[in-house]
């Protein structure tokens, strides 16, 4: 099975650099001005500079090129997958598409898969996801990840295609759980990084990470996750590496918020749609998610951060 990505940022390029390691890969950017720099260049300069794209890797602009590969991971962030969809349907149909993207869909609440299996239903469907910044997997670190696929024969074959000696690939047909667990950690490192910036200490943090992952396992469960997934790769392990390093973007959105500054609009940071889509859920099904509504209400201006933290801290007690 050949592989191509669709998508030339930050982890696509990441994915590129790894998978071009193992077997020829086609790297497609929208943009033909930048694919024709990245080909030139050998790197992908505004990204990822000084990590050089191996030469099995071929960059293009060319969607027929690109999708004449078996299989396609898609890299485009979250709130753009549906659209993106729709306009490449005809060149899709019949692949073996891989979203790489972590988040709920602001307008809708859905996840990658569930956008995939409304749009593009001629296709077979997988998520890959899990603990990972671009900069390590293109830096050759080592790296574990979650391949999500509810069809376990097409799991293995994409276990085996990914995997590479560096990034390792769990398998789970759990992709209700492993895409809920990539999507709301981004929403607890938000809350993570905000606590952070407005100097409330490390133990606050760790209160906020773990009754953060609480909060990810109610909203999961009831949606039909499996505990162990969000113990997993996909959640937890997920959730720790972005609540605790500044390489994330979502926590960097969060430390700018505690310290009163702003933050650069163009940044892909998936946590705050996902925010607001999970705060509109969990009303909807009267679940109660305290951080995940103080992070929507920091996100939308209704709260600032003292009245965030009043509002979590002046709840009722309660047993853990
Ligand atoms: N950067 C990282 O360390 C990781 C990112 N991810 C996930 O990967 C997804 C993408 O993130 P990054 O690559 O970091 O973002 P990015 O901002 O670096 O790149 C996004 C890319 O998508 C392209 N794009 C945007 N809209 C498009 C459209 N409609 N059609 C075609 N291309 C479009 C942009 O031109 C850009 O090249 C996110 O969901 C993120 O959560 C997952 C794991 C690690
Ligand atoms: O998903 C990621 C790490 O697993 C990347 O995190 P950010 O999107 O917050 O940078």
């Amino acid at each position: 099975m050949t592989v191509a990505v669709l998508g030339s940022g930050a982890f696509g390029t990441a994915l590129a650099i790894t998978l071009g390691q193992k077997a020829p890969t086609l790297l497609w950017s929208r943009d033909p001005h930048q694919a024709a720099e990245m080909q030139k260049a050998g790197e992908n300069a505004r990204r990822l500079p000084g990590r050089p794209l191996p030469g099995a890797v071929t960059v293009t602009a060319d969607m027929a090129l690109a999708s004449s590969a078996d299989v396609l991971l898609l890299t485009v962030p979250m709130q753009q997958l549906r659209q993106f969809l729709k306009e490449h349907r005809a060149a899709f149909k019949n692949k073996v598409l891989v979203a790489c993207c972590k988040g709920m869909e602001l307008e809708t609440g859905l996840g990658p898969i569930d956008i995939m299996v409304q749009v593009s239903p001629e296709t077979s469907h997988a998520l890959l996801t899990g603990p990972s910044f671009a900069s390590d997997i293109a830096a050759g670190l080592p790296t574990g990840l979650t391949l999500a696929c509810a069809d376990d024969a097409l799991g293995r074959r994409l276990q085996a295609l990914l995997s590479t000696p560096a990034l390792r690939l769990y398998r789970s047909q759990d992709v209700i759980g492993a895409s809920l667990g990539g999507a709301l950690k981004n929403v607890i490192a938000i809350a993570c990084g905000t606590v952070m910036g407005a100097g409330l200490g490390e133990s606050a943090r760790a209160a906020l990470l773990t009754r953060g992952f609480a909060e990810m396992q109610r909203l999961a469960l009831h949606r039909g996750a499996l505990p162990d997934t969000l113990a997993g790769l996909s959640g937890f392990g997920d959730l720790v590496l972005t609540c605790t390093s500044a390489q994330s973007r979502n926590y960097r959105l969060g430390l700018s918020i505690g310290r009163g500054e702003g933050f650069d609009a163009s940044v892909t940071v998936e946590g705050a749609a996902t925010a607001q889509a999970a705060n509109a859920l969990a009303q909807e099904l009267a679940l109660d998610l305290p951080i995940t509504s103080a992070v929507a209400g920091l996100l939308e201006k209704r709260l600032d951060v003292t009245e965030a933290m009043t509002s979590l801290l002046s709840r009722a007690l309660k047993e853990e």
